[in-house]
């Protein structure tokens, strides 16, 4: 199962996932002036940043919306980022957050567990009801993929919905609940699912129940960093520093920017960024 070699890659590499929510703007003006073409710029600028933090990474979480938003350079540069990461042996997340009618959600499962837009993980959001999930399944199945479901995102927005009150409980619990049960089927050697949820770091008031509720549930964990979640809050949601990778994007692909001479030392500044996030995790500072 892919969870398995996530598992094994946190155990190896540590709970980070780096995200690689690319604009424009937060390129370098050196790598920028290397060439005129879009798709080759932020090609090379998610590159660097691999090349320099694969080894302290768990995993890569690339983030479409960006590269959509460039158009077909974009497109081609989120192709390239997830091939070289494949090359690489690191493991991808598509953050495409679909959710969608059965019929047009086995498109998205193809689109992008197979072909020019492949990944190991993608995004799903679940409003739309079970049935925009399930089309998924044939691809868990099979071992080769995985999914982390909207459970109870970082956004102060989740207050709208996610929290409404359903059988005296917020809502997202009866939706996690629903998905868990489905996420049986897809259980690897190391006790988790393929088949996991989305938690935002951002919020701890019920860390504890949901790590406790859903202890089979793998978690991506948005929101350290330009969000403001806290270490100490988010080490509430692994077990053992694992069942759980760690998003940070802006915090760790802008962080040469905080320095005078960030533009020379990109990957160096790049590096130290991930560094410090697994030590304030680990409680080390
Ligand atoms: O699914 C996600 O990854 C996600 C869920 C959520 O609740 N909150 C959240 O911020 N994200 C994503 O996590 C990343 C956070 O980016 P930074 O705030 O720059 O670290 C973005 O790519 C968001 O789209």
């Amino acid at each position: 199962m892919i969870i398995d070699k996530l598992y094994d890659s946190v155990k190896d590499k540590g709970f980070v996932c780096v995200g690689l929510d690319t604009s424009l703007d937060y390129i370098p003006e050196n790598i920028k002036n290397k060439s005129s073409n879009v798709a080759d710029i932020v090609f090379e600028f998610n590159k660097q940043i691999i090349d320099c933090t694969n080894d302290i990474t768990g995993i890569f979480k690339v983030q479409i919306a960006y590269y959509e938003a460039m158009g077909l350079e974009g497109l081609k540069a989120y192709s390239k980022t997830l091939k070289y990461l494949k090359e690489k042996n690191a493991l991808s997340i598509g953050d495409v957050k679909r959710g969608d009618i059965a019929a047009t959600a086995k498109e998205y499962a193809k689109a992008h567990f197979s072909g020019d837009f492949e990944v190991d993980f993608i995004t799903l959001n679940p409003y739309m009801g079970y049935d925009s999930i399930t089309p998924y399944f044939d691809y868990f199945k099979s071992g080769e993929k995985g999914a982390f479901v909207l459970l109870r995102t970082s956004n102060p927005g989740a207050k709208d919905i996610e929290y409404l009150e359903y059988k005296n409980e917020p809502l997202y619990y009866e939706i996690g609940e629903n998905i868990y049960k489905m996420a049986d089927e897809f259980i690897g050697e190391c006790g988790y699912s393929s088949l996991g949820f989305v938690v935002g770091g951002t919020y701890s008031e019920e860390a504890t129940e949901i790590r406790e509720r859903f202890k089979k549930s793998f978690f991506l964990i948005p929101g350290y960093g330009a969000q403001g979640g806290k270490a100490e809050d988010i080490r509430l949601y692994l077990d053992d520093f694992n069942g759980g990778v760690v998003n940070s994007s802006r915090g760790i692909i802008t962080a040469y920017k905080k320095h005078e001479d960030g533009e020379n030392k990109f990957q160096e500044y790049t590096r130290q960024a991930v560094e410090n996030m697994r030590n304030d995790i680990y409680g080390k500072k």
